[in-house]
Protein backbone atom coordinates (compact mmCIF):
# COMPACT_ATOMS: atom_id res chain seq x y z
CA UNK A 1 0.00 0.00 0.00
CA UNK A 2 1.44 3.34 -0.88
CA UNK A 3 0.27 6.28 1.12
CA UNK A 4 0.00 9.98 -0.58
CA UNK A 5 -0.28 12.90 2.21
CA UNK A 6 -2.52 15.49 1.11
CA UNK A 7 -2.42 19.24 2.17
CA UNK A 8 -5.31 18.84 5.22
CA UNK A 9 -4.11 17.25 7.77
CA UNK A 10 -5.68 13.48 8.24
CA UNK A 11 -7.02 12.56 4.58
CA UNK A 12 -4.99 10.21 2.80
CA UNK A 13 -4.75 8.74 -0.84
CA UNK A 14 -4.22 5.00 -0.67
CA UNK A 15 -2.83 3.07 -3.64
CA UNK A 16 -3.39 -0.54 -3.30
CA UNK A 17 -0.53 -2.77 -4.27
CA UNK A 18 -1.59 -4.37 -7.92
CA UNK A 19 -0.32 -7.86 -9.16
CA UNK A 20 -1.02 -7.48 -12.93
CA UNK A 21 -0.40 -11.03 -15.25
CA UNK A 22 -2.46 -11.63 -18.53
CA UNK A 23 -5.63 -12.37 -16.92
CA UNK A 24 -5.65 -9.05 -15.46
CA UNK A 25 -4.68 -8.11 -11.92
CA UNK A 26 -5.38 -8.89 -8.16
CA UNK A 27 -5.39 -6.67 -5.28
CA UNK A 28 -5.84 -6.47 -1.38
CA UNK A 29 -7.71 -3.61 -1.20
CA UNK A 30 -7.79 -3.67 2.55
CA UNK A 31 -6.26 -5.55 4.96
CA UNK A 32 -6.18 -5.02 8.88
CA UNK A 33 -2.50 -6.50 9.16
CA UNK A 34 -1.06 -3.66 7.17
CA UNK A 35 0.53 -1.69 9.44
CA UNK A 36 1.09 1.56 6.30
CA UNK A 37 -1.07 3.55 8.14
CA UNK A 38 -3.65 3.72 10.46
CA UNK A 39 -7.03 2.72 9.81
CA UNK A 40 -10.33 2.83 12.07
CA UNK A 41 -12.75 -0.59 11.83
CA UNK A 42 -14.54 0.14 9.18
CA UNK A 43 -18.44 -1.25 10.29
CA UNK A 44 -20.33 -0.61 6.93
CA UNK A 45 -19.63 -0.90 3.35
CA UNK A 46 -21.64 1.20 0.69
CA UNK A 47 -22.11 1.12 -2.70
CA UNK A 48 -23.71 4.15 -4.48
CA UNK A 49 -24.22 3.55 -8.51
CA UNK A 50 -24.57 6.90 -10.44
CA UNK A 51 -26.21 7.01 -13.90
CA UNK A 52 -24.86 10.17 -15.72
CA UNK A 53 -21.91 12.02 -15.94
CA UNK A 54 -22.38 15.40 -14.08
CA UNK A 55 -24.49 14.16 -11.07
CA UNK A 56 -23.28 15.47 -7.50
CA UNK A 57 -24.30 14.08 -4.58
CA UNK A 58 -23.35 15.63 -1.25
CA UNK A 59 -22.00 17.75 0.60
CA UNK A 60 -22.65 14.80 3.50
CA UNK A 61 -21.55 14.04 7.27
CA UNK A 62 -22.87 12.49 10.28
CA UNK A 63 -22.65 14.60 13.65
CA UNK A 64 -21.82 13.59 17.31
CA UNK A 65 -21.39 10.26 18.03
CA UNK A 66 -22.62 9.47 14.71
CA UNK A 67 -19.36 10.95 12.94
CA UNK A 68 -17.73 8.97 10.38
CA UNK A 69 -14.60 7.97 8.61
CA UNK A 70 -14.88 7.02 5.35
CA UNK A 71 -12.65 5.07 2.75
CA UNK A 72 -14.04 5.51 -0.79
CA UNK A 73 -13.32 4.30 -4.29
CA UNK A 74 -14.31 4.44 -7.62
CA UNK A 75 -14.99 0.70 -9.53
CA UNK A 76 -16.15 1.83 -12.47
CA UNK A 77 -16.35 5.25 -13.88
CA UNK A 78 -14.19 8.67 -12.90
CA UNK A 79 -15.10 11.34 -9.94
CA UNK A 80 -14.21 14.48 -8.20
CA UNK A 81 -14.13 13.90 -4.86
CA UNK A 82 -13.87 16.92 -2.62
CA UNK A 83 -14.08 16.86 1.28
CA UNK A 84 -14.45 20.09 3.31
CA UNK A 85 -12.80 20.48 7.23
CA UNK A 86 -15.60 21.15 9.18
CA UNK A 87 -13.85 20.04 12.52
CA UNK A 88 -14.03 22.49 15.31
CA UNK A 89 -10.94 23.90 16.15
CA UNK A 90 -9.45 22.68 13.35
CA UNK A 91 -6.77 25.61 11.77
CA UNK A 92 -7.99 24.53 8.35
CA UNK A 93 -11.73 24.04 8.92
CA UNK A 94 -13.90 25.31 6.14
CA UNK A 95 -11.06 24.59 3.89
CA UNK A 96 -11.74 22.05 1.13
CA UNK A 97 -9.89 19.70 -1.05
CA UNK A 98 -10.53 17.22 -4.18
CA UNK A 99 -8.92 14.97 -5.60
CA UNK A 100 -9.87 12.42 -9.06
CA UNK A 101 -10.56 9.36 -7.90
CA UNK A 102 -11.25 6.41 -10.79
CA UNK A 103 -11.66 2.99 -11.41
CA UNK A 104 -8.06 2.54 -13.40
CA UNK A 105 -5.67 4.09 -10.83
CA UNK A 106 -6.91 2.08 -8.15
CA UNK A 107 -6.88 5.19 -5.87
CA UNK A 108 -8.87 4.97 -2.67
CA UNK A 109 -9.33 8.04 -0.01
CA UNK A 110 -9.40 8.02 3.19
CA UNK A 111 -11.55 10.90 4.87
CA UNK A 112 -11.22 11.39 8.60
CA UNK A 113 -14.08 11.96 10.80
CA UNK A 114 -15.10 15.77 10.92
CA UNK A 115 -14.93 16.20 7.31
CA UNK A 116 -17.87 16.51 4.60
CA UNK A 117 -17.64 14.34 1.62
CA UNK A 118 -19.46 14.75 -2.03
CA UNK A 119 -18.76 13.68 -5.56
CA UNK A 120 -18.93 14.76 -8.81
CA UNK A 121 -19.14 12.15 -11.29
CA UNK A 122 -16.99 12.79 -14.62
CA UNK A 123 -17.99 10.16 -16.52
CA UNK A 124 -22.07 7.88 -17.06
CA UNK A 125 -21.87 4.98 -14.89
CA UNK A 126 -19.92 5.13 -11.98
CA UNK A 127 -20.19 2.55 -9.39
CA UNK A 128 -18.69 4.04 -6.32
CA UNK A 129 -17.75 2.52 -2.81
CA UNK A 130 -17.47 3.38 0.58
CA UNK A 131 -16.41 1.63 3.76
CA UNK A 132 -17.40 3.64 6.69
CA UNK A 133 -16.06 3.27 10.58
CA UNK A 134 -19.42 4.07 12.10
CA UNK A 135 -23.36 2.79 10.84
CA UNK A 136 -25.96 4.86 9.26
CA UNK A 137 -27.96 7.67 11.54
CA UNK A 138 -30.28 9.35 9.69
CA UNK A 139 -31.24 11.60 12.79
CA UNK A 140 -27.72 12.72 12.71
CA UNK A 141 -27.58 13.16 9.28
CA UNK A 142 -26.16 16.76 8.08
CA UNK A 143 -25.55 18.41 5.00
CA UNK A 144 -24.47 21.69 3.56
CA UNK A 145 -25.48 23.09 0.13
CA UNK A 146 -22.55 22.05 -2.98
CA UNK A 147 -22.46 25.46 -3.94
CA UNK A 148 -22.52 27.15 -0.69
CA UNK A 149 -20.44 30.50 -1.03
CA UNK A 150 -18.38 30.59 1.70
CA UNK A 151 -16.76 27.22 0.59
CA UNK A 152 -16.81 27.96 -2.70
CA UNK A 153 -15.75 24.41 -3.92
CA UNK A 154 -14.75 24.12 -7.18
CA UNK A 155 -16.42 21.77 -9.06
CA UNK A 156 -16.15 22.63 -12.52
CA UNK A 157 -20.02 22.50 -13.23
CA UNK A 158 -22.67 24.98 -12.94
CA UNK A 159 -25.66 23.06 -12.79
CA UNK A 160 -25.41 19.49 -11.48
CA UNK A 161 -28.12 17.13 -11.30
CA UNK A 162 -28.78 16.70 -7.68
CA UNK A 163 -31.16 14.93 -5.66
CA UNK A 164 -34.00 17.19 -4.09
CA UNK A 165 -32.39 16.69 -0.77
CA UNK A 166 -29.03 17.72 -2.06
CA UNK A 167 -30.33 20.76 -4.13
CA UNK A 168 -32.15 22.23 -0.39
CA UNK A 169 -29.32 21.94 1.79
CA UNK A 170 -29.01 24.73 4.03
CA UNK A 171 -25.69 26.92 3.65
CA UNK A 172 -22.83 26.67 6.00
CA UNK A 173 -24.19 29.61 8.32
CA UNK A 174 -27.10 27.96 8.88
CA UNK A 175 -26.32 24.25 8.57
CA UNK A 176 -25.88 22.14 12.09
CA UNK A 177 -22.29 21.23 12.19
CA UNK A 178 -22.72 19.69 15.46
C1 LIG B 1 -26.08 7.05 3.37
C2 LIG B 1 -27.16 5.95 3.49
C3 LIG B 1 -28.36 6.08 2.88
N1 LIG B 1 -29.30 5.13 3.00
C4 LIG B 1 -30.58 5.29 2.30
C5 LIG B 1 -31.32 6.58 2.61
C6 LIG B 1 -32.04 6.90 1.33
O1 LIG B 1 -33.29 6.22 1.30
C7 LIG B 1 -31.17 6.29 0.25
C8 LIG B 1 -30.33 7.33 -0.51
O2 LIG B 1 -29.62 8.10 0.45
P1 LIG B 1 -28.88 9.43 0.04
O3 LIG B 1 -29.73 10.21 -0.90
O4 LIG B 1 -28.46 10.11 1.31
O5 LIG B 1 -27.61 8.86 -0.74
P2 LIG B 1 -26.33 9.67 -1.20
O6 LIG B 1 -26.74 11.04 -1.62
O7 LIG B 1 -25.59 8.83 -2.14
O8 LIG B 1 -25.54 9.81 0.18
C9 LIG B 1 -24.18 9.52 0.29
O9 LIG B 1 -23.45 10.58 -0.29
C10 LIG B 1 -22.04 10.46 -0.19
C11 LIG B 1 -21.44 11.72 -0.77
C12 LIG B 1 -21.56 10.13 1.16
O10 LIG B 1 -20.49 10.55 1.61
C13 LIG B 1 -22.36 9.14 1.92
O11 LIG B 1 -21.99 9.10 3.28
C14 LIG B 1 -23.83 9.36 1.77
O12 LIG B 1 -24.20 10.53 2.50
O13 LIG B 1 -30.31 5.35 0.89
C15 LIG B 1 -29.09 4.00 3.75
O14 LIG B 1 -29.98 3.11 3.88
N2 LIG B 1 -27.89 3.85 4.38
C16 LIG B 1 -26.91 4.78 4.28
O15 LIG B 1 -25.79 4.60 4.86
Amino acid sequence: MRVERLELDGPMLLYPNVHADDRGYFSETLSLRDRTCALPYFVQENESWTRRKGTLRGLHFQRGASAQAKLVRCLTGTVRDVIVDIRAGSPTRFRWLAVELSAHDHAMLFIPKGFAHGFLTLTDDVLFQYKTDAYYDPASEGAVRWNDPTLAVDWGVETPILSPKDAAAPFLEAANLG
